[in-house]
C-alpha cells in the first residue's frame, strides 16, 4: 500500500478503504522503532537552558517530518484519564432518552453526542460514537453521568495548560520569540474541544472497518489518548504508520491552524481511526485551537521569498464551522484558507 509522496493535495490512498489484517495490517510501524518522534516535556519546561534548546530543535523536527508526536513525562495523571474513560463509557451506555437534548445536535452546538463524523453528510457510515464538549473558555457537559462534569473540567485545565506550553516551544521552534505565536493566535483566550470517541468492533466483511476516515484536525493541537486498544494510524511519507504509543505517553496531532500560522512550515497530519473485530476502542481527544473570534493567517515573519504568504486570514469560527458541517475529506477544509485557490492579484479574495 506503499504510495509515492503526497503532494500536499494529493494524500495517501485508502482514503476510505482498509486493508484486510489486523489494525496494523497495510500500515507500516506498530513496534518501538517505527520513528514516531518523542518529546520529553519535563525537559522541555523544567530541562537546562542546553537541554531545553536541544528539545525545541527536536520539537520542530517531529513538527516539521511528521506534525505527530508521542510526549511522556507531561504530568497528565493516569488516574484522571481513567476516570474520563470511565466516565464516558457511562455516558455511551446510557439509554438515549437521557442523552436526547444532544443527540445529532448541529456542526457547531457546545454539547453533541453522535454517531460518524456528521452523519447529516456521511449518512453515518463510520463506526464511531462520540461525545463533543466546548471545554473553555467555558465548560459545557451532559447532565449525565454526574461526574463527567468535574472530571472533564480538570482534565481540560489539565491539558490545555500543557498545550499552551507546547504552543510557545513551537513558536521557538519556528524561530520566533516563544509568545509570537500565542499572542497573533491570541492563545490566552483560545477556544478549547474535548471529545470522547468510541469505536465499537467491527463485525462487516473483511477484518477492519473505518472508524474516521483519513482527515486533518480542524483547531491547532490535538492532544490524545487511547484506552489501550490500538487503531490511530498517522500518514507519514505517502505511508501509513499504526501509532502506538509509549506507556502513558500522549499524542500530539498538528492541526490546521498550525499549517497556516506556520505558513505551511509546519503541516497539519493526516491521520485515520481503524477497528479490528476482537475489540471495541475508545480514545480521547484534547483540542485547543485560537478563540472563535480570532482571524487567523500566517505570522508575517514566516514569509517565504518569493513566495510570500500561502493562506489568507481566516475566522477559526468559520473555518471550524465548515470542516464540522461537510464531509471529512484528507485536507480539502484547508482550501478554504489557500491564497492560490482564493485571493486574485489585487488581493481580494473569495469566500468559499
Ligand atoms: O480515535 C483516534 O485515534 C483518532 C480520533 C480523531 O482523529 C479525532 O477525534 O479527530
Ligand atoms: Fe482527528
Amino acid at each position: 500500500m506503499a504510495t509515492a509522496s503526497p503532494a500536499p493535495h494529493s494524500p495517501p490512498k485508502l482514503v476510505d478503504g482498509v486493508p484486510n489484517g489486523h489494525p496494523g495490517t497495510g500500515a507500516r510501524g506498530g513496534d518501538v522503532d517505527d520513528g514516531i518522534p518523542i518529546v520529553d516535556f519535563d525537559v522541555l519546561v523544567n530541562g537546562t537552558a542546553d537541554q531545553r534548546s536541544q528539545a525545541v530543535w527536536d520539537l520542530g523536527r517531529a513538527c516539521e517530518d511528521w506534525g505527530f508526536f508521542m510526549v511522556i513525562n507531561h504530568g497528565v495523571p493516569e488516574d484522571l484519564k481513567k476516570e474520563l474513560v470511565e466516565a464516558c463509557k457511562e455516558l455511551f451506555g446510557l439509554p438515549e432518552e437521557e442523552k436526547a437534548e444532544h443527540l445529532e445536535a448541529e456542526p457547531m452546538a457546545p454539547i453533541r453526542i453522535g454517531s460518524g463524523f456528521y452523519a447529516v453528510v456521511d449518512g453515518a457510515r463510520y463506526l464511531r460514537n462520540y461525545l463533543k464538549m466546548f471545554a473553555h473558555p467555558e465548560l459545557h457537559c451532559p447532565a449525565k453521568p454526574a461526574k463527567l462534569r468535574d472530571i472533564s473540567a480538570e482534565y481540560s485545565a489539565k491539558t490545555r495548560d500543557m498545550l499552551q506550553q507546547l504552543a510557545t516551544a513551537i513558536s521557538e521552534s519556528l524561530g520566533l520569540e516563544g509568545g509570537r505565536m500565542s499572542e497573533a493566535l491570541n492563545l490566552d483566550s483560545c477556544f478549547q474541544i474535548l471529545v470522547g470517541n468510541h469505536y465499537p468492533q467491527h463485525t462487516g466483511p473483511g477484518d477492519l472497518g473505518v472508524g474516521l476516515p483519513a482527515h486533518s484536525d480542524h483547531g491547532l493541537l490535538t492532544l490524545l489518548f487511547q484506552d489501550g486498544v490500538d487503531g490511530l494510524q498517522v500518514e507519514h511519507d505517502g505511508q501509513w504508520v499504526l501509532a502506538k504509543p509509549l506507556p502513558g505517553a500522549f499524542f500530539v496531532i498538528a492541526g490546521d491552524q498550525l499549517e497556516i500560522v506556520s505558513n505551511g512550515r509546519y503541516k497539519a497530519a493526516i491521520h485515520r481511526a481503524v477497528i479490528g473485530s476482537e475489540q471495541e476502542r475508545m480514545s480521547f481527544v484534547s483540542m485547543i485551537s485560537p478563540s472563535m473570534d480570532t482571524v487567523v493567517a500566517p505570522v508575517p515573519e514566516l514569509a517565504q521569498e518569493g513566495k510570500g504568504l500561502e493562506f489568507r486570514g481566516v475566522k477559526y469560527r468559520d473555518y471550524m464551522a465548515y470542516q464540522q458541517s461537510n464531509k471529512l475529506e484528507a485536507k480539502e477544509a484547508l482550501n478554504i484558507a489557500r491564497m492560490q485557490l482564493h485571493g486574485d492579484t489585487n488581493g481580494r479574495v473569495e469566500h468559499h
